[in-house]
């Protein structure tokens, strides 16, 4: 299993404002989820792992290698999944686009029968050449799955995958994620997807709140959110603190 390491890591814009504090953890386990409210940090955590962010301080490591030093080593080990598949298809279908992820890893030769076992693998072959903006959303998010695993990273980083997909893909997504031998991190709002992995981080404001198990941390974050609506909790609806008096 791989090691990914976050060394007193920070994330800064140029005008000080504090996206991630200081963050120190090792994280060794197989899946391992980050959960939290919209603009708590997540995506910039996922970021560092694969070099697409690089820490205004500290270090991050992916199996000992230094994103800001080795970024390519980096982005050859770390396959990432961005929530957006427009991010991430660039080919008119997904038979072109899963082969042209093939190109630097498999022989030309070998290349048609790889992509079109990748494509069955996820139940994409009826679709697979079909105009990418012909598909639906969820279809596309699917297909971006399928062109980062065709390559066979070592580390598979995952932001919001599951947010396109109706309840039967999300299956799909939950077991393939289960079978995968890669170590998994991902962001989700899937409380049920979060609770399955054996270790969650709770983001609130740029800072981990809790790093726990999947039931205790997504029980911990509900509670979490019960008590920050309830009447009279600072920010909560109908609260007066911080308004006027
Ligand atoms: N380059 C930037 N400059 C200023 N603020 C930024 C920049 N990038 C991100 N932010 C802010 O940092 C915060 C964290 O963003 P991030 O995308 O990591 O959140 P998130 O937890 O993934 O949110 P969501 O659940 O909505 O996807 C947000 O308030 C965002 O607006």
């Amino acid at each position: 299993m791989s090691t990914i390491a976050f060394d007193a890591a920070a994330v800064e814009t140029g005008t000080g404002q504090v996206l991630l504090h200081p963050l120190t953890l090792t994280l060794t386990q197989r899946r391992v989820a980050v959960i939290g409210a919209n603009g708590s940090g997540k995506s910039t955590l996922l970021r560092l792992v694969d070099a697409l962010q690089l820490p205004t301080a500290g270090r991050v490591h992916v199996d000992g290698l230094d994103t800001r030093a080795e970024p390519a080593a980096i982005r050859s080990r770390v396959g990432f999944v961005f929530t957006d598949p427009a991010a991430q298809l660039i080919m008119p279908t997904l038979r072109e686009d899963v082969a042209l992820s093939l190109r630097r890893s498999v022989p030309r030769r070998e290349r048609a029968a790889r992509a079109a076992g990748v494509l069955d693998r996820f139940g994409l072959t009826a679709l697979a050449d079909r105009s990418v903006f012909d598909l639906s959303a969820g279809e596309r998010q699917l297909g971006a799955l399928a062109v980062v695993l065709a390559v066979d990273p070592t580390v598979l980083v995952l932001d919001e995958p599951s947010t396109l997909l109706d309840l039967r893909n999300t299956l799909l997504l939950r077991r393939t994620l289960a079978d995968l031998d890669q170590q998994v991190l991902l962001s989700t709002h899937d409380l049920d997807l979060a609770a399955s992995c054996e270790r969650v981080l709770v983001l609130e404001d740029g800072a981990v709140i809790a790093d726990d198990a999947g039931p205790a941390a997504v029980a911990f974050y509900r509670r979490r959110c019960a008590e920050q609506l309830s009447p009279g909790a600072p920010g909560s609806p109908g609260s007066r603190s911080g308004g006027p008096g």
